[in-house]
């Protein structure tokens, strides 16, 4: 049989999905769907045949089409959902459940239904409670329903640890666990650059307001924008994850997965390590943690599991 490029829809053609689907074509990761509901379907289609007017321009073979019919999203081997409201100045992303539980349920009865075999990631917020939505609605095993929120947050505080140092983005590594909420957790104890761990490199009161920076990253951004949230770093940290499933890279990100006892935590969807490849989630990594770390995720588990209860008395899942 024929080999095919990959196919990947992209659920929501707002500002992060469009930003994702042209993130996605610039690495020639496969074919490209960008779904939005009925009334946008022209818009939708435009933003794809503009974004396929730069393939030759950018040198990349890709099919990038838009529409509203989930027919044409048949069988794609990833699914990404963006669909929903951002929040604005003065909100919360908890503000946003109910209005995106619906539509998360809405699109993921779509999925199902048309690719049963996808691997799923979801971005919509609160996105650790939409996950689980997710997961709920479509019944697929919970290593290919995966959300994002980890990588971006790290790569907020990976960020601000470069800018402190003055040195490549590339040489820093950390991770941040938990909730993508504001008691989200970096882990500086986790943290180096080029190794060195970064508590030897810059002074505690530093490293203090750099790990408060980055829990409140995404505030700061809906702030300085003043009408929608990031989407250019929530974008490239969409496709990083792709890109891992895609070539089978088993990457060690941070991703929204559904515990089962690892960390402690049961029946939960939260922010972890995890080898992420050609079988999604195909491993939690669990790190061993101090007591001030484990009190500081349990109360980031605590904000996510209030919130997923509110998703499960609105919605008949
Ligand atoms: N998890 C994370 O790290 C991040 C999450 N987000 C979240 O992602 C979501 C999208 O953000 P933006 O793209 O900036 O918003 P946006 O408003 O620019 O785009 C959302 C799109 O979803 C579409 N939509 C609404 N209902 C739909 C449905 N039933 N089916 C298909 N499409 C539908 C809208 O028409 C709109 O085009 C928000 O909930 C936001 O909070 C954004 C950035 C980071
Ligand atoms: O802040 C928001 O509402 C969007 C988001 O999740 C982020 O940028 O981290």
């Amino acid at each position: 049989m024929a080999i095919k490029r990959k196919k990947i829809s992209v659920v929501g053609a707002g500002f992060t999905g469009a930003t994702t689907a042209l993130m996605l074509a610039q690495k020639e990761l496969g074919d490209i769907v960008l779904v939005d509901i009925e009334p946008l379907e022209n818009p939708t289609k435009g933003k794809a045949l503009d974004m396929l007017e730069a393939t030759p321009v950018i040198g990349v073979d890709a099919s990038i089409t838009g529409t509203s019919s989930y027919e044409d999203t048949k069988d794609s081997d990833i699914v990404i959902i963006t669909a929903g409201v951002a929040r604005k100045p003065g909100m919360s992303r908890d503000d946003l459940v109910h209005t995106n539980a619906g539509i998360v349920k809405s699109v993921c009865e779509q999925i199902k239904a048309t690719s049963p075999n996808a691997y799923v990631l979801i971005l919509s917020n609160p996105v650790d409670a939409m996950t689980f939505t997710a997961y709920q609605t479509l019944g697929f095993p919970k290593n290919r329903v995966i959300g994002q929120s980890g990588v971006l947050d790290t790569a907020r505080y990976c960020t601000f640890i470069a800018q402190e140092l003055n040195v490549s983005v590339e040489d820093v590594r950390g991770f941040v666990l938990g909730g993508h909420g504001d008691d989200m957790v970096p882990l500086v104890r986790y943290s180096n650059v080029a190794g060195i761990p970064i508590e030897k490199l810059i002074p505690a009161d530093r490293i203090e307001a750099i790990v408060q920076r980055a829990r409140v990253g995404g505030g700061e951004i809906v702030s300085l924008l003043g009408n929608g949230s990031a989407y250019y770093a929530p974008a490239a940290s969409l496709v990083q994850m792709a890109e891992a499933i895609l070539k089978d890279k088993k990457r060690i990100l941070p991703v929204i997965a559904y515990l089962e006892g690892e960390f402690g935590y049961n029946q939960l969807f939260m922010g972890v390590p995890a080898i992420l490849g050609g079988d999604g989630i195909e491993k939690v990594i669990e790190l061993e943690l101090t007591a001030e770390e484990k009190a500081a995720l349990d109360q980031s588990a605590a904000s996510v599991a209030s919130v997923i209860e509110v998703v499960k008395s609105g919605l008949s899942i």
